[in-house]
This record gives C-alpha cells, structure tokens and sequence, in this order.
C-alpha cells in the first residue's frame, strides 16, 4: 500500500487553525502535535489517490496548543488548534514555501481585519448575552411587577373611562342642566379612582416605578383634597357647576395617560397615544388647577358659616379659627404645586420627545 499525502485546506483567526483533509470516509485517524511544534497526521481513507493510507506533517510559523480538536465526517477530517497566543500569523508553516498539499480554505478564509470584525461581533454578542441575562436574573418578579401595574392602569382607565363617558353622554342629553348633578352621578366611581390613585405614590416609594415620589404626591393630595374635602364634606358644593369642570378635566388626562402606561408594561408604544399623554397636560393642567382654585374659592364662605373643620380656639381670640384659613394657605400651595408639576411634566416631554428623536436618528 502506498502512502499519500492529501490535499489540505486551511484558515485562521487571532486564536485558532483550521484545518479541512480532504478525505473521505477516514478512519484509524492518528493525529498530534509534537513538542517540536510540528502536526502529524496519518490516516486510512479516500483521497484524490483512492483509498490508502495518508499522511502528512506541518511545522507551524508559531506555537500551537497540544490538544487537538478534530471530527471526521463522509466527506473531510475537519481539525481545530489553539494558537498559543492570540496573534495573527502571515503564513502557517515556519518554512516559507508553502507545501503543495497545502492552500487556503476559502470557505472559511477571512483576513485580519474581517477576522478581528468577526471576533468583535462575538465579543459585542457575547456582552448583549451577559447583560440580557443578568437583568432577567436581577428581577425574578419583573412579570409579577407588571401585572400588577397593568391591572392597576386597567382598573384606573375603566374607572375614568366610565366617569368621561357618562358625563359626556350626559352633557350631550341635558345641556347645561348636566353640570349641577355630576357629584351625584359619578362621584362613588371618582372616590373609588382616587382611592386607587395613592398607590402611584407607593409605587416609586417600592421601585416599581421611575416616577419621582414628589410630584406624584402633589397630584394625589392636591386631588384628594379637592374631592374628599371640598366636595365630599360640603354638600352645598357638591351641586356646583365646578364639580363638573374638575371631574372632565381629570377625567380627560387620565383616558390617555392610563393606557399609556398599560402599553409600556408590555413595552409597546403608540406614537399618538405617547404625544396626547405628553401633550394633553398642557393645557389641561393649569386649566383643572383654575378649576380647583374656583372650587376652593366658593368653600371659603360655607367652611365660614358652617365652622366645619375650624380650631375651637379661646373665647378671648374669637372662639374658633375657621378651615378658610387653612384652605387659603393651600390655594397658595397649590400654585406652588402647579409650578413644581408642570416642570416635572415638561422635562418628562423633552425626556421623552428627545430620546425618540435620538432612537429615530
Ligand atoms: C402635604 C400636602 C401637600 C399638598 C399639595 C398641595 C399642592 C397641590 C397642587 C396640586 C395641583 C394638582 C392639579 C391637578 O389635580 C390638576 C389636574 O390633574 S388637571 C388634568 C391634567 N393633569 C395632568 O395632566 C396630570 C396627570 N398626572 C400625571 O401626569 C402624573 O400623576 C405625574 C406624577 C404628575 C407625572 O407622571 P410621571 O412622573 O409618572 O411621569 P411619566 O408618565 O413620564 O412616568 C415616568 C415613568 O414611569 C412609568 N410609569 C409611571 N406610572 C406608571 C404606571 N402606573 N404603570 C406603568 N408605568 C408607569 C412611565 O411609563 C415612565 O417610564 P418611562 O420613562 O420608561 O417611559
């Protein structure tokens, strides 16, 4: 029996060799590296010669690894080495002739600096991986977080939706006349809404949120004030036309911003649905914060006369300080208030305006 060599095709990158024997069907492999640094392969199999034993030896330009990687298939022996360090070789033997047998591999053939592309794309993929799974790992309840805040805003949108459709439905029906008995026809839906609505302060107070604790403790308070206080302990107010002017304006805002959120929990967006949310405020906010200073305003007299509320003060200083006190101390902060949020929902536009704009670019 004869001994051949086979052809051999090769490839590199930064930190290995490829090897392709052509030869089919080979078996009784025997391959290794020597501690010369030289590649012995021998082996039975079908080459260009038929069917015979082949064999070859390479001495390589620079130190490889001893273990050897290698896979025989039908069609070729497929041999993977280490190079001892990552370095890009300008040829593969230490002789400077190639040998015959030997030609590149261009199915696999790249040159440094698609190679080193290739490794950072690796690098680049691998990295993504890492921080994939370490933020799925750092949160174990990050499902249970938004189902719980897309039930929330669900429970929120259906609870204002039901508030704005009916009074639309009835400013449509009665007119003006619609405007004197809103309190009695959706204030237990408003009172259970704004119930709800102390969890938005909770919320950032737990990280469930990155909404700043302060500005949703201004919009809670300074709406519960209104409704628990103004409207619901005064039954003279609870027939003003104001009532309706406050519920529409929240009613309006929230219609939008609610479903806002319930997309963000299953992180999709609605390009008009983001612009009314950031946008609506504008108008809206100063017009319901005029809204709750006129039905602050028109409490002042009834907490007078009725002393609901007031400070039982000695007979000396005029037997008692009335609420009316108080509330025009809050219709000063409320401005305050209107000041702090307005500026928090201006740069949360620009926050959000801006990095869409950059995502687009
Ligand atoms: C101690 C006594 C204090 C007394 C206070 C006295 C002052 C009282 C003054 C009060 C004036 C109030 C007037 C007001 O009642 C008038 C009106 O409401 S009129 C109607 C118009 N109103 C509005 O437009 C305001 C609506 N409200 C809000 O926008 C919020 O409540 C506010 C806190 C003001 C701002 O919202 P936020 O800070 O949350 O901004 P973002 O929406 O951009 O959210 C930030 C990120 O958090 C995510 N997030 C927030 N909430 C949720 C949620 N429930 N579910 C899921 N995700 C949520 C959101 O997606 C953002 O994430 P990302 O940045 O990744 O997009």
């Amino acid at each position: 029996m004869q001994i051949l060599t086979p052809h051999v095709y090769w490839a590199q990158r930064h930190s290995e060799i490829f090897l392709r024997v052509d030869l089919s069907d080979a078996k009784d492999l025997d391959i290794s590296v020597q501690e010369n640094n030289t590649l012995q392969f021998k082996a039975q199999g079908h080459g260009a010669k038929g069917d015979n034993e082949y064999k070859f030896s390479l001495e390589f330009r620079e130190p490889v690894r001893t273990e050897i990687n290698h896979k025989s298939t039908q069609r070729q022996v497929d041999i993977k080495i280490r190079k001892q360090e990552e370095r890009w070789w300008d040829r593969l033997t230490l002789q400077e002739k190639k040998p015959l047998f030997l030609a590149p591999d261009f199915d696999r053939w790249l040159d440094e600096s698609d190679a080193e592309m290739e490794l950072q794309a690796k690098e680049e993929e691998k990295i993504n991986k890492i921080s994939v799974e370490s933020r799925v790992r750092k949160d174990p309840y990050l499902g249970l977080k938004r189902g719980y805040l897309f039930m929330y805003n669900l429970v929120q949108f259906l609870g204002f939706s039901w508030i704005f459709v009916n009074m639309t439905v009835r400013l449509f029906i009665l007119g003006q006349d619609s405007f004197y008995d809103t309190f009695h026809t959706t204030a237990d839906m408003m009172y259970f809404c704004q119930m709800m609505a102390v969890l938005e302060v909770i919320n950032p107070l737990l990280g469930l949120v990155k909404t700043g604790f302060f500005p949703a403790m201004i919009q809670v308070a300074g709406r519960n004030v209104i409704l628990f206080v103004i409207f619901g302990s005064l039954e003279e107010m609870q027939n003003k036309p104001v009532v309706f002017f406050v519920f529409y304006l929240w009613s309006t805002i929230e219609i939008f911003r609610y479903p806002f959120y319930m997309l963000a929990c299953i992180s999709t967006e609605w390009k008009l649905l983001t612009w009314l949310r950031y946008s609506l405020w504008i108008p809206l906010y100063p017009l319901g914060v005029l809204a709750e200073a006129v039905a602050v305003i028109q409490s002042l007299a009834i907490f007078d006369e009725t002393r609901l509320f007031s400070v039982p003060l000695p007979a000396l200083l005029g037997g008692s300080l009335s609420f009316s006190y108080t509330l025009q101390i809050y219709l000063v902060l409320m401005f305050l208030g209107l000041f702090i949020n307005f500026r928090h929902l201006y740069k949360q536009r620009r926050r959000r305006f801006r990095s869409r704009k950059r995502k687009v670019q």
